[in-house]
């Protein structure tokens, strides 16, 4: 149990210095979450953890926490980690070009050795042990392990044509048996974006997680996809500040799609999959936020941009 601190003097209620919230404020902001617990009582939620989110130790200490919370109220939250920027940061110790085409990297055999070895080996491990410091909940997993994913070669588009990005693939197949397995036993699984290619399963692909992770989110069922990035939401008019939106429908994104840039693309056409494949919501939000996923989750105004499916009667 947490230590408690020694009961205050009448005075010292006034104010919680730590917070500058009211005990009654405190109550309120406890009370709020009241429907969203009832809301998400059991649910099974896909958080994708962006490599760029990934600002520092206590941001990443925060979203492990974060992870635990869920857990404890209930809810079954499925981790898909990506780590771009690490990727980037060990090609270059190793003195290996890295370019990304229409969002995604172009992957040489070389490349994705270390692609493979980052995520699994690096950025899992980590995010494994903070959410372990908690309590032995996470379990690292791979698309590899337990025939999760199968990937089949993509291209990337670059202004409409299709352009050669190398062992980059797109997930064909999903087998969630290993994850559910992992939900079933009360863990929490943590997914590393790295695929079989169908084609030649000797063969495994780089997967973009945001793709993964929307996937996975359509083969397990999941009520919500949150994408954790390093932007507050999607900009319909980058970098416009004023043009932030909240709520966007299906065929509203889709007709937006073309005009996105660089990392974007993969993310809301992650969305776009997602809410497609019947995921009642995908919402991307701000992962320099400590907690923002918490707010998102257990507060009525949330925060971020949330992809909801078109209206009844509406566009599908
Ligand atoms: N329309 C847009 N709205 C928001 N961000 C955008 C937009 N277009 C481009 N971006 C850029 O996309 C970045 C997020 O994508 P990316 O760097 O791939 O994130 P992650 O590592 O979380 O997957 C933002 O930091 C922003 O610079
Ligand atoms: C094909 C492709 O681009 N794969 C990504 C996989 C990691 C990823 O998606 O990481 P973020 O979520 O941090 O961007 C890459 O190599 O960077």
């Amino acid at each position: 149990m947490p230590g408690r601190p020694t009961a205050p003097a009448p005075d010292d209620f006034v104010f919680d210095t730590r917070t500058d919230l009211r005990p009654e404020q405190k109550a309120e902001v406890l009370i709020e979450a009241l429907p969203w617990l009832q809301e998400f009582a059991g649910a099974l939620v896909v958080v994708k953890y962006g490599g760029n989110a990934m600002v520092d130790d206590t941001l990443k200490a925060a979203f492990a926490q974060d992870m635990v919370f869920l857990r404890q109220v209930g809810l079954r939250p499925v981790v898909v980690h990506g780590g771009g920027p690490q990727i980037s940061t060990m090609l270059a110790r190793l003195g290996i070009e890295s370019e990304f085409r229409g969002g995604l990297r172009v992957t040489t055999p070389e490349a994705m050795d270390v692609v493979r070895m980052v995520l699994t080996g690096q950025v899992s491990r980590e995010l494994v042990g903070l959410i372990n410091a908690h309590g032995p909940h996470a379990v690292g997993l791979s698309g590899e392990d337990g025939g999760l994913l199968q990937a089949q070669r993509r291209h990337a588009t670059v202004d409409g044509e299709p352009v050669d990005v190398g062992l980059v693939g797109d997930v064909v197949e999903v087998h969630p048996a290993a994850v559910q397995d992992l939900l079933d036993a009360g863990r929490i699984p943590v997914v590393s974006t790295i695929a079989p290619d169908l084609e030649d399963p000797t063969q495994v692909l780089n997967v973009n997680a945001d793709t993964a992770a929307a996937a996975l989110a359509v083969a397990l069922g999941a009520k919500k996809l949150i994408v954790l990035t390093d932007v507050e939401g999607l900009y319909t008019s980058w970098p416009d500040k004023d043009s932030l939106v909240a709520q966007i429908t299906r065929s509203e994104l889709a007709a937006l799609l073309p005009s996105l840039q660089s990392g974007m693309v993969p993310k809301m056409e992650a969305c776009l999959r997602a809410v497609a494949g019947g995921v009642p919501a995908a919402t991307v939000i701000d992962g320099r936020v400590p907690h923002s996923l918490l707010l998102e989750v257990f507060t009525t105004r949330g925060n971020g941009t949330m992809v909801v499916p078109d209206p009844v009667g509406g566009e599908s």
